[in-house]
């Protein structure tokens, strides 16, 4: 018999809010990755010596060419995937420098608060939106 230890991964995202605070950004993950095309909160996986806030301002630069300016802590989710355990958190985004594109050739879009529903998300997410 042989046990399989699943990874544990430990990951930071952003909810980037819009200036009028109506609107939060997402991203559409591309086809060829894990969850390809479902929609997130930009982000990922924090190098070894990274604290939280330096892993999300490295991805959200290497993703969407912003800066971050203000942040703080939003909500910790933890979830089980076949493969392997999330512990997700994420970052309420509410100032940044620069007009946020996707570098990596990913959609992103602003979207009202109360349609965020109307996207696939990714698990975790819709843990998040309370849905
Ligand atoms: N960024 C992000 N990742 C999420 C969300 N929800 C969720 O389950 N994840 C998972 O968390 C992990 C984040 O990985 P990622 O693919 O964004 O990592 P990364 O940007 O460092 O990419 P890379 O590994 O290609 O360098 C993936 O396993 C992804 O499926 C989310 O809302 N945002
Ligand atoms: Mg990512």
């Amino acid at each position: 018999m042989s046990i399989k230890v699943k990874r544990r991964v430990h990951v930071a995202a952003a909810a980037i809010i819009s200036a009028d605070q109506q609107q939060v950004l997402i991203a559409r993950r591309p086809s060829n990755v894990d969850h390809g095309g479902l929609w997130e909160f930009p982000g990922g996986k924090l190098a070894p010596y990274e604290t939280g806030l330096e892993g999300l301002k490295r991805e959200l630069h290497e993703e969407l060419g912003v800066e971050i300016v203000c942040a703080q802590p939003l909500i910790r989710v933890h979830h089980e995937y076949p493969d392997k355990h999330i512990l997700l958190d994420v970052w309420q985004v509410h100032e940044f420098a620069g007009e946020p594109f996707g570098r990596e050739g990913q959609a992103v879009r602003w979207v009202p608060m109360s349609e965020l529903s109307n996207y696939p998300f990714q698990r975790l997410i819709c843990r998040f939106c309370a849905r």
